[in-house]
Parts: structure tokens; sequence; C-alpha cells
């Protein structure tokens, strides 16, 4: 993904007089999806705020006035409970010392206030996007609404860049002034070697729980990678449709075609597609131990819920033979301790592979971060994006980063 046509936030940073950002409003599109705790709500990962900072202190710096902006969740219609974005901006205000000032909605009068009464060392932050439909349709009205609060645009959300939202796609094309920001420029520098003649062998690793997000990208990858080691919950589906019975698990029932498809596929060109062959499993997802388990014998009433050790060791020995890996989504559900040693051991063979090693996603990068600080310094590059990381290796164009280019200009 070349970054032709599109300018930095640095070169805007570093323009005097009118061409500069000082006086400016920035809106500054950033991805703090961050991982919040099921019952607390405590943010459980502060890396994608971390990661963020750069971008917004060289713009404070510059004397403009920051508005942030990100979605936070899958917010459905009507419902926010629990998806305020205000934790993001208590954090962010402790990592940086600026006073961060949330107005009650991204849109209308009350953001319109906050901005115009912003002064030194305050920044506002939106409230999340998602709590307008029309941001994930795409909206150029709700755009349009956006677009008056700033007059300079920066996409620093490298996690969001693969969706065509209102916030990514339709907002940068109205704006004249537009950047990429440096955390966007970092991750697609970084990323560069798993696209441009990565060595073989190539071994991706993939896991998680937008399994209907990403199984179509799965088809894809089988043009660039060599193995691909399939687990989480991914992996149901998977054996799902070899007809295996995973009893209470969750599975895809409209991604069984697809699955058997990408199978077939991968046999016919002689990639290896490697599924657990054993399990964790447990009656709920609130079950505090798991029991170990065959995916030709799952018990009835229960369901997989990390990958078995003779798994892990499958998925081991190829990650080790690889020269390059790429690692997204969780092998389990690695929040709760009992099924988390699937995705803690992947990670600790990864990072010790020798091997050019990425691991991308919210939840992945979180899980390697947990695991400890020795595994996580291990890795050749932790991505905030996961779905982004995947849409970029597969070959796709990101609507985000089309957006920024000169020549996509919407008036
Ligand atoms: N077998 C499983 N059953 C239920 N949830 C799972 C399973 N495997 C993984 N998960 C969940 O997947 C989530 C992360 O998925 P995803 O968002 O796709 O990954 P990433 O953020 O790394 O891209 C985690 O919250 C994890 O608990
Ligand atoms: O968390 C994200 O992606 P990831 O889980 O693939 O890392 C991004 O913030 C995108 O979120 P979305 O998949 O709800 O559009
Ligand atoms: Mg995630």
């Amino acid at each position: 993904m070349k970054l032709t046509g599109i300018r930095s936030v640095e070169d805007l940073a570093a323009a005097g007089g009118a061409a500069g950002l000082s006086g400016k409003r920035v809106f500054i599109r950033v991805d703090f999806n961050v991982p919040l705790d099921k019952k607390t709500g405590k943010i459980t990962d502060d890396s994608r705020i971390r990661e963020a900072i750069p971008t917004i202190k060289l713009v404070m710096e510059a004397g403009a006035k920051v508005i942030l902006a990100s979605h936070l969740g899958r917010p459905k219609p009507g419902k926010t409970e629990g998806l305020s974005l205000e934790p993001c901006g208590g954090r962010l205000s402790e990592l940086t010392g600026y006073e961060v000032h949330l107005p009650d909605d991204c849109v209308g009068d009350s953001p319109k206030k906050v901005i115009y009464d912003l002064r030194a060392g305050q920044i506002c932050l939106l409230e999340n996007l998602r709590f307008h439909e029309e941001e994930e349709k795409d909206d150029e009205g709700f755009a349009r609404q956006l677009a008056e609060l700033c007059d300079v645009y920066v996409d620093d959300a490298f996690g969001a860049v693969h969706r065509a939202h209102a916030s990514v796609h339709a907002l940068p094309r109205l704006m004249r002034e537009r950047a990429a920001g440096l955390l966007l420029q970092k991750e697609l520098k970084a990323l560069t070697r798993l696209v441009d003649r990565p060595e073989k062998p190539y071994v991706a690793v993939l896991g998680g729980a937008k399994v209907s997000d990403k199984i179509d990208v799965v088809e894809a990858l089988l043009n660039v990678v060599d193995t691909l080691c399939i687990g989480g919950a991914m992996a149901n589906t998977f054996l799902a449709a070899q007809g295996k019975n995973l009893q209470k698990s969750r599975i895809e029932e409209d991604k069984l075609p697809l699955a058997r498809t990408i199978m077939s596929k991968a046999r016919d060109r002689g990639i290896q597609l490697l599924l657990p062959v054993d399990a964790v499993v447990a009656s709920s997802i609130d079950a505090t131990q798991g029991e170990p388990a065959s995916v030709d014998a799952i018990p009835e009433g229960t369901m997989a819920l990390d990958i078995g050790p003779r798994s892990i060791e499958q998925f081991g020995q190829a990650i080790e033979r690889a020269k390059t890996v790429f690692w997204n989504g969780p092998m389990g559900l690695f929040e709760t301790p009992a099924f988390s040693k699937g995705t803690f051991d992947v990670a600790r063979i990864m990072s010790g592979a020798s091997g050019f090693t990425v691991v991308g996603g919210g939840d992945s990068a979180a899980a390697v971060k947990q695991a400890g600080e020795q595994i996580a310094k291990g890795f050749d590059h932790i991505s905030t994006g996961g779905g982004a990381s995947l849409e970029l290796i597969e070959g796709k164009r990101l609507p985000g980063v089309e957006a920024l280019r000169s020549a996509e200009v919407s008036e």
C-alpha cells in the first residue's frame, strides 16, 4: 500500500502561516475501540490510545484545536449503554496531561460549543460515532455534519481503514486538507514486508470471533500464504463444515459452504490448512474451568472455547518452520484464564520463532501484551489493526487510505 499522493500530518504541522495548523480545527480519526472488561467495563488494554498519542501531541504542539473521533464496539440501534468513549477520554488525559472534554454527541450543537470553547491544553473527544447508524452507512449527510466541525482531517485510525464508513471514507473526501497520521504511516510501513515479496514459507494464523467478517479474507489468503492455521471461534465453522458435531460451539451456519470451498481450494493448490484436532470445552462461556476433548468427540452440551495441546503443538511446528508469520485472532476465549493457554502458548512460540513475526488486532495485540513483556518484545511488529492488516495482506485497497489521496476530492 503506497502513500503516493497522500500528505503526512508532519508536513501540515511543519508548514507555516495559512498552510500550517495553528488556530485550525483538526479532526483526528483515531481507533479507540479498546478491549473492555465484560463485567466492570474497564479498559483492559490501552495500546490503541497510547499509539495515537504522537499524532495528537504533534497537532496540539502545532497550535491547533484537536477534535478526536472514534467508534467503540458495535452498538445496536438505540443502545448506547457501556459504549461511551468517556473511559477512553479519562485514560488519554491520564497519559498525556491534556484536559479531555467530551460532548454528549459527535454531531450538532454540543460538540460545536465544546470545540469553540477549547483553550490551550484542552482536547475535544467526540462521543461514539456508531451511536449514529449513518456512520456505518458511509452517509454523506452525516459526514457533512462532521465536516462542519473542522478545517483539517487527519486519519490515524489504522484499525478502521478497511471500513468504508462515514468518518473514514465520506468525510475525508469532503475535506480539502487531509493527511495521514503518524500511526497510520508507521503501520503501513511495518506491514509492507508482509505484502512485498514476503519470505517463504509464509504462515498465517487466524482465529478470533469476527468470523463472518474475516472468512472472506481467508479465501483470498490462499493466493498469498503456504500454510493457514485456523483456531479460535473461526475454526468451529470449518470443523462443522467437515461434518463434525461441535455441539453448543459458536458456528456461522451461512458460512459453511464457503468454508467447504476454502478447504477444497486449499487442497487443490497444495496449501496446508491446519485445523485444531483437540479443544478445551465447557458448558458455558461463564465457566471457570474447561475439559480437554478431541474435535471428533465434543461432549454433548459443551462448546469449544480454546484449542487443545496437540493443536498448539501442530500450529507451533508450522510457526517455527516459517520465514514469515502473520497472526490475527485469539485461539480461544483468552480473557478467561481457563481458556487462555492456546493463545498465550501461540504467542510464546511466535515470539521465540526465527521468522519475521507480526501480530495484529485489538484483542490479539492485547493478548500478546498480557502474555508478558518479554513475549511481546519478541515480535517484529504488533499492529493495532486485525481486519485492516488482513485486508492489506490480501492485497485489497483500503477505503480509508484511498480517501486520503489527492485525486479523490469530491466537492
Ligand atoms: N472459541 C472461541 N469462542 C468464543 N470466543 C472466542 C473464541 N476464540 C476467540 N474468541 C474471542 O475472539 C475475540 C477477538 O476476536 P477478533 O476481534 O476477531 O480479534 P482481533 O481483535 O485480534 O482482530 C476475543 O474476545 C476472544 O475471546
Ligand atoms: O477492533 C477492530 O478490528 P479488529 O478486532 O479486527 O482488530 C477495529 O476497531 C474495527 O472494528 P469493527 O470490526 O467493529 O469495524
Ligand atoms: Mg477485536
